[in-house]
């Protein structure tokens, strides 16, 4: 009996590691079709278990070699989803620091954009949504979004209001599509960002807040929305939406992704 009772610290702890992947996995998936598809599993395995208890042989076979390849088929259904939790661990700065990887991987390349820089950002985003401008602004972090540069136009330029709203102005060939930011400079324009499965977002919300959530599911970037219809300024990031935010937390919220540094250079 008391075999039975004893509760080793490391059986707490392999319990509160299941507790955390689980909830991780719930935050992930929830609101997605993923969700409906573990649903769908799980139902399958609690018959599978059932018709095993029944001793039902054939149906217990044929289930059997379905759930045999369980694993392979739960890395392809669940591709998006085990990206994005990999991604959750590899970017996090905590883990990084412990590790010693932001060192030995972090590019040189990108500067660190200045506080006026940043202030410029900021600005064009007051100016588009005070001017019922769409806009879509991804500012990158650790991922360099290598992929989506090669989807849009490359610019290359440094941080700036004008600039920025000139892109966006109305009608113009590279106003539809994401700016991308790296460090200190706007990379590319007009590029295709993933659109988000979640299916529980207002249905108000069209194409470019979809746009916005999908590519900070997949990456640690942080998108900027400016809305064309309601000159609202919303950001994406982690997966969640923040609708609606002032210029001071979006100040905020840039100052957290970009460190801006106090010197004025490119
Ligand atoms: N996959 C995509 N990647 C980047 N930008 C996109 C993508 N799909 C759509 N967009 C942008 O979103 C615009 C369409 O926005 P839509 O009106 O559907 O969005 P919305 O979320 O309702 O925002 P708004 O409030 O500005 O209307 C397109 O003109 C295009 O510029």
């Amino acid at each position: 009996m008391n075999q039975f009772i004893a509760i080793r610290f490391l059986d707490i702890l392999d319990i509160l590691m299941v507790a955390f992947l689980l909830y991780h996995l719930y935050m992930l998936i929830r609101g997605t079709v993923a969700f409906n598809i573990f649903i769908g599993l799980f139902v399958i395995y609690l018959f599978w278990l059932l018709v095993r208890a029944l001793n039902m042989e054939l149906i217990d076979t044929l289930m059997g070699q379905f759930i045999g390849v369980g694993v392979l088929a739960l890395i392809v259904v669940f591709q998006q989803e085990i990206r994005r939790f990999l991604l959750l661990i590899g970017s996090n700065n905590q883990v990084n620091r412990l590790l010693g990887m932001d060192k030995l991987f972090s590019s040189d390349k990108y500067k660190t954009p200045s506080n006026q820089q940043l202030k410029m950002l900021v600005k064009a985003c007051e100016n588009m949504a005070r001017t019922y401008t769409g806009a879509l602004i991804v500012v990158a972090q650790k991922s360099e979004l290598r992929e989506f540069v090669r989807t849009g136009e490359k610019i290359n330029a440094r941080i700036s209001d004008a600039l920025l709203e000139t892109i966006f102005f109305k009608n113009t060939p590279l106003h539809d599509g994401a700016v991308i930011i790296l460090g200190n400079r706007i990379v590319a324009a007009r590029c295709i960002m993933p659109i988000t499965d979640k299916h529980d977002l207002d249905p108000t919300l069209g194409l470019r807040h979809r746009a916005a959530l999908g590519i900070s599911e997949v990456t640690d970037a942080m998108a900027i929305i400016v809305s064309e219809e309601k000159g609202k300024i919303s950001v994406a990031q982690a997966g969640e939406l923040h609708l609606n935010i002032s210029l001071a937390e979006l100040s905020k919220m840039l100052e957290n992704v970009l460190h801006p540094s106090d010197d004025s250079d490119d």
